[in-house]
């Protein structure tokens, strides 16, 4: 099983999502930046690690949400969501399409990779 991490990063209220890449596995799906754990990393070096690659901006990490196992036809994997703060940096994507800062009465309107949206619905209830 693959282990991934993903930030679920709030300011202003608002949360951040970015699109996955036509050139990506999962093309055009919604979810939140993070990325695959690599050995002997920790879930939190990874998550900050993986924002820092992706998006140039520095978080601090607040909690740890409830992993979620998917299986997607050509492999298993764990997500585990972290609630962070965006601490700095200028936003910059390095792999993705797009992103959005939403407030939480639109996440459900985005289509999700289909791993993150228990962890959508658990957000929805904070
Ligand atoms: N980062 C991230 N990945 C997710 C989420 N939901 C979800 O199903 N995934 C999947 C997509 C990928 O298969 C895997 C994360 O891989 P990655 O983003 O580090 O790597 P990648 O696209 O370069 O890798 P690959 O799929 O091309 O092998 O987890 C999510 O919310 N965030």
């Amino acid at each position: 099983m693959i282990r991934v991490t993903c930030a679920l990063i709030e300011a202003n209220n608002k949360v951040l999502v970015v699109q996955r890449s036509e050139n990506m596995s999962l093309p055009n799906k919604w979810e939140f930046p993070g990325g695959k754990i690599e050995p002997n990393e920790s879930e939190r070096a990874c998550i900050i690690r993986e924002i820092k690659e992706e998006l140039n901006i520095d978080i601090t990490v607040l909690k740890r949400l409830s992993p979620c196992v998917y299986k997607y036809p050509k492999r298993s994997i764990q997500l585990i969501p972290f609630l962070a703060v965006h601490k700095g940096g200028e936003l910059k994507l390095a792999e993705h399409k797009k992103f959005l800062w939403l407030q939480k009465k639109d996440l459900l309107k985005l289509n999700w990779a289909e791993a993150d949206v228990p962890i959508v619905k658990e957000y929805l209830k904070i």
